[in-house]
């Protein structure tokens, strides 16, 4: 699939593939890949560990050469097949995994890290704004073994800022941390981001912290995207079974399950049955559970599919009852069987 690309794109990747040296040859891990992004955008590549999330940030940043097609930034080209800028000449800056802080550097010394070509003046300001952006003032001349999770992660932010790159990459960046400290900080991070508005491409495997970030999310399957398109049109109109089955929870259905045309396929969320004693639809009852704010069930139709629903007050929760639903209809996600 090819993202549409614009001349306004700050980011632009077109139709690249990427590989690594392999005994028979190369081994492609990115084939085919399009995406553009605005100045300010925040895109994200969302997949299955392996599907070549980290490889297309690589490319990217300068580490891998492209095999085919072409990288430009600001209407640049930085990477084709032919011609490669140099990492530290792309003004893209990387935050990794890891996050890389130098353990023997202190906070300041990590953030100013790479504004060894700055007057000394200017990189203490500007060490300083990156600092308080951050909400780490006080941390200065901390060391990173001293911070929590948390505090390295903007640390690494801080870092990867202050060079003012065009544009920042940011690889799985809350894998280090606990699950409440990630929901915390996808969303302060997103405001950081706009603040200072940066163009970000970033790469996680979580699709809660790709729709708490990103403007645009890309659904990779092996080394390709599948849809480029911001989350609720991933979530109500995937453009394939590929991407209703990842994104979001539901199960596809054969339409005659549930009383309709049988060359269709239906994509069941939990919303999509509505508990209801009038409804045509029955299905059993296999589990019923607390998840908060309410209670969610999986129940099994008559033609043997087990699919998720939400239970509403008063719908019954023993498991072996039999639920009267009925099918809410509007923005019904349907395949071609
Ligand atoms: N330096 C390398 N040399 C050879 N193969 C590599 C190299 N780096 C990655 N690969 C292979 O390329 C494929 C894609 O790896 P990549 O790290 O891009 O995936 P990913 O989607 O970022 O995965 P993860 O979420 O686990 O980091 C994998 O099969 C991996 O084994």
């Amino acid at each position: 699939m090819n993202a549409p690309t614009n001349i306004e794109s700050l980011l632009q990747l077109e139709r690249i593939r990427v590989g690594y040296p392999a005994s028979g040859g190369l081994h492609v891990v990115v084939d085919d890949l399009s995406l553009a992004l605005r100045a300010g955008e925040i895109g994200c590549l969302l997949g299955a560990s392996g599907c070549g999330k980290t490889t297309v940030l690589r490319a990217i940043a300068g580490f891998e050469p492209l095999r085919a097609g072409r990288i430009a930034l600001l209407g640049d080209a930085v990477a084709t097949v032919a011609t490669a800028l140099p990492p530290e000449r792309r003004r893209v800056g990387m935050m990794f995994q890891d996050y890389a802080l130098f353990p023997h550097l202190d906070v300041a010394a990590n953030i100013g890290f790479g504004l060894h070509r700055m007057p000394r003046a200017g990189r203490r300001a500007r060490v300083e704004a990156m600092l308080d952006l951050v909400g780490l003032r006080d941390c200065a001349d901390v060391y990173p073994h001293e911070l929590s999770g948390g505090q390295q992660q903007r640390v690494a932010l801080a870092r990867a800022l202050a060079p003012e790159p065009a544009l920042l990459l940011l690889d799985e960046p809350f894998s280090n941390l606990d699950i409440d400290t990630r929901q915390r900080l996808a969303g302060e991070l997103r405001a950081l981001l706009k603040a200072t508005g940066t163009t970000v491409l970033l790469v996680t495997h979580d699709q809660a912290e790709a729709f708490a970030i990103a403007d645009r999310i890309g659904v990779m399957e092996c080394g390709r995207i599948v849809q480029w398109d911001d989350a609720e049109a991933l979530y109500r109109r995937p453009a394939d079974r590929f991407v209703a089955d990842f994104i979001g929870r539901g199960t596809l259905v054969p339409g005659a399950a549930l009383g309709l045309a049988d060359d269709v396929e239906v994509l069941l969320r939990p919303e999509c049955l509505r508990h209801d004693p009038g409804g045509p639809i029955r299905a059993t009852l296999v589990e019923a559970g607390f998840r908060g704010p309410g209670y969610v069930g999986s129940v099994r139709l008559a033609t043997g599919e087990l699919v998720e629903i939400d239970l509403p007050e008063g719908a019954p929760r023993q498991p072996g009852e039999v639920l009267p639903l009925r099918l809410v209809e509007q923005g019904l996600v349907t395949f071609p069987r």
